[in-house]
């Protein structure tokens, strides 16, 4: 739905630097946390990094994750087998909110509601793919994100010339 002057949901967030700042503050939250340290006990330490690649792609950066970290089907591979509960969904979803207004991501309706939005869908997804016996197709395309309601900029003022 994008017109060419509608900043990406990755421009408006604040870019790369602006991801890798919420996914850092996120994840050491998540390691705090008595319900989502087990799930997350022994993680990659370059799993921030590697999540910020993942939203950048999704939000219309950089396709990073499709080019160095197998695109879809890695990220669909890494959740495999690991019996996400609802409970630990909310939890994941409750502190990526919190990390969000921790590092200043902006704060306007249309940007949270679509990162929410996302958020919201995502996580379902990973416990969809995270059950027993699951088996997600591989060969799906990498998820793109975009605006449900575009964001609010100020409109040039119409003069009487013009109307
Ligand atoms: C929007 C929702 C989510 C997104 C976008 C997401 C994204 C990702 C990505 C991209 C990876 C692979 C990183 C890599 O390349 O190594 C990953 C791994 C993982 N995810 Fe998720 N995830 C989501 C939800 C969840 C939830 C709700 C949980 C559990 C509560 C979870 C648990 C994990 C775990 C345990 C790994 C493996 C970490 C490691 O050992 O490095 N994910 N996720």
């Amino acid at each position: 739905m994008n017109d060419e002057t509608t900043p990406t949901l990755y421009e408006w967030a604040g870019g790369r630097p602006a991801l890798a700042r919420l996914f850092e503050a996120f994840y050491r939250e998540v390691l705090a946390d008595e319900l989502l340290e087990p799930v997350f006990r022994g993680m990659d330490p370059q799993h921030p990094q590697h999540v910020a690649d993942w939203l950048g792609e999704v939000f219309g950066g950089p396709a990073c994750y499709s080019t160095e970290r197998g695109g879809h089907a890695h990220m669909i591979g890494r959740h495999l087998g690991r019996a996400i509960t609802e409970p630990q969904r909310r939890r994941w979803v409750s502190l990526l909110m919190d990390a969000a207004d921790e590092v200043g991501l902006p704060a306007d309706p249309e940007f949270r509601a679509a990162f929410a939005g996302y958020v919201e869908w995502g996580s379902r997804l990973a416990v969809v793919f995270s059950r027993p016996g699951a088996n997600p197709d591989g060969d799906e395309p990498m998820p793109h994100w975009d605006w449900a309601v575009p964001p609010w900029r100020p409109q040039p003022k119409k003069t009487s010339a013009s109307s």
